[in-house]
């Protein structure tokens, strides 16, 4: 029915088989970025031109130019819902990696309208500055750099009020000329959702060879929703979920070691999700006040002092060592040799 009403709407010929409802057809102007592109299977096909035998689209070119062979592994970090707590997985991910001196590491804050990665990286004041490379990222540390487009702005209580396509452009010239030089690891801190940019943002990427996605969530079946959309996106977009984090998942009392949850999982929380949909759960993160503070601070949550003991810190290095493994940076073995080393509960394992 619905490839039916598409064809009707679209010349003979120019429809695939497959197309979603409202196909504009793969030979126009906005093959691949019509609203009703999103979650076709050809939408990156089209995007690119090469449904059309177009040619790829020359910017996806020039992003995989850019990042395909010098960046080892690029993560995106997603959450269907805002302030699940995205921005501090992505920050709290690229700081622990980085704590690891021979990985270097970048992080890309493309959440064009809640840029946070400055102020969690303790950045905020710093200025991005052009070279005839492209853009360099700011330095938090030698071998970690962070663009965002918090740095962009006059002051920090300013808005950016942009359509949709001013986001998309901004987006794609972050990915296009940001020289990050050669890194181990790129985390890109996505906007929520599945909007514009987000689809653009895959679209872009799409012959970079992304190692997958990290989708953030509440226990809450509010957040679970939007996170089922997220997977069933990251399916049709063809990008690999690299697994499911729960974060706030319980608060546990630091004087009486009690377990509260704050956000009740009324539907099973993420883990159950994640069996019904075959994704991948990589554990769950309680509301932990070691975790805010440091992300206020704009520093690593694993080098405050007093944080070792903390259940927050914990599950995020367990978290961090699950990423690598899952991107096949670390193996196994290497995993449970970390228990007895204490820079290796960052992450800190040779690779
Ligand atoms: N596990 C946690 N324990 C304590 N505080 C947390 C935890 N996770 C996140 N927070 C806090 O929750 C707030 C929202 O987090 P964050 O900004 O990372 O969410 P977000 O999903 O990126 O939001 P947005 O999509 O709106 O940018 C922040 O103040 C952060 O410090």
């Amino acid at each position: 029915m619905a490839v039916e009403e598409t064809r009707k709407g679209a010349p003979q010929g120019e429809v695939p088989e497959d197309a979603a409802t409202g196909c504009p057809g793969v030979e126009a102007d906005t093959a691949g970025k019509a609203d009703s592109c999103a979650g076709c299977p050809n939408q990156a096909a089209c995007a690119s031109g090469e449904a059309a035998n177009k040619g790829p689209d020359p910017d996806v070119l020039a992003i995989a130019r850019r990042l395909k062979t010098a960046v080892k592994h690029k993560i995106l970090v997603l959450s269907g819902k805002g302030g699940v707590g995205k921005s501090t997985v992505a920050a709290q991910l690229s700081l622990a990696l980085s704590a690891n001196h021979s990985l270097d590491v970048g992080l890309l804050d493309v959440d064009v309208c809640g840029p946070s990665a400055p102020q969690m990286l303790g950045v905020s004041d710093e200025e991005v500055r052009m070279s005839n490379s492209g853009w360099s990222p700011v330095y938090v540390e030698e071998n970690l750099g962070v663009m965002s487009i918090g740095f962009m702005l006059p002051t920090k209580d300013d808005a950016i009020i942009w359509r949709g396509v001013r986001k998309t452009g901004l987006i794609k010239q972050f990915l296009r000329d940001v020289d990050w030089g050669e890194l181990d690891y790129l985390i890109v801190d996505a906007p929520p959702g599945t909007s514009d940019e987000h689809i653009s943002l895959v679209q872009m990427l799409a012959e970079s060879n992304v190692d997958g996605a990290l989708i953030v969530t509440t226990p809450q079946e509010v957040s679970l929703i939007d996170v089922r959309k997220e997977i069933n996106f990251c399916r049709k977009s063809g990008t690999r979920v690299l697994g499911v984090v729960e974060n706030m998942a319980g608060f546990v009392c630091q004087h009486c070691q009690g377990c509260t949850d704050i956000f009740f999982p009324s539907s099973g929380g993420a883990e159950r999700m994640c069996k019904e949909m075959d994704v991948p759960y990589l554990g769950k993160i309680p509301l932990d006040p070691s975790i805010s503070r440091a992300g206020e601070l704009g520093r690593s949550v694993f080098q405050e002092e007093g944080n070792a003991a903390s259940p927050g810190v914990g599950a995020l290095r367990k978290l961090v060592a699950k990423v690598r493994v899952t991107v096949g940076d670390l193996n196994k073995s290497e995993v449970s040799d970390e228990k007895s080393s204490e820079a290796a509960k960052v992450g800190n394992v040779s690779s």
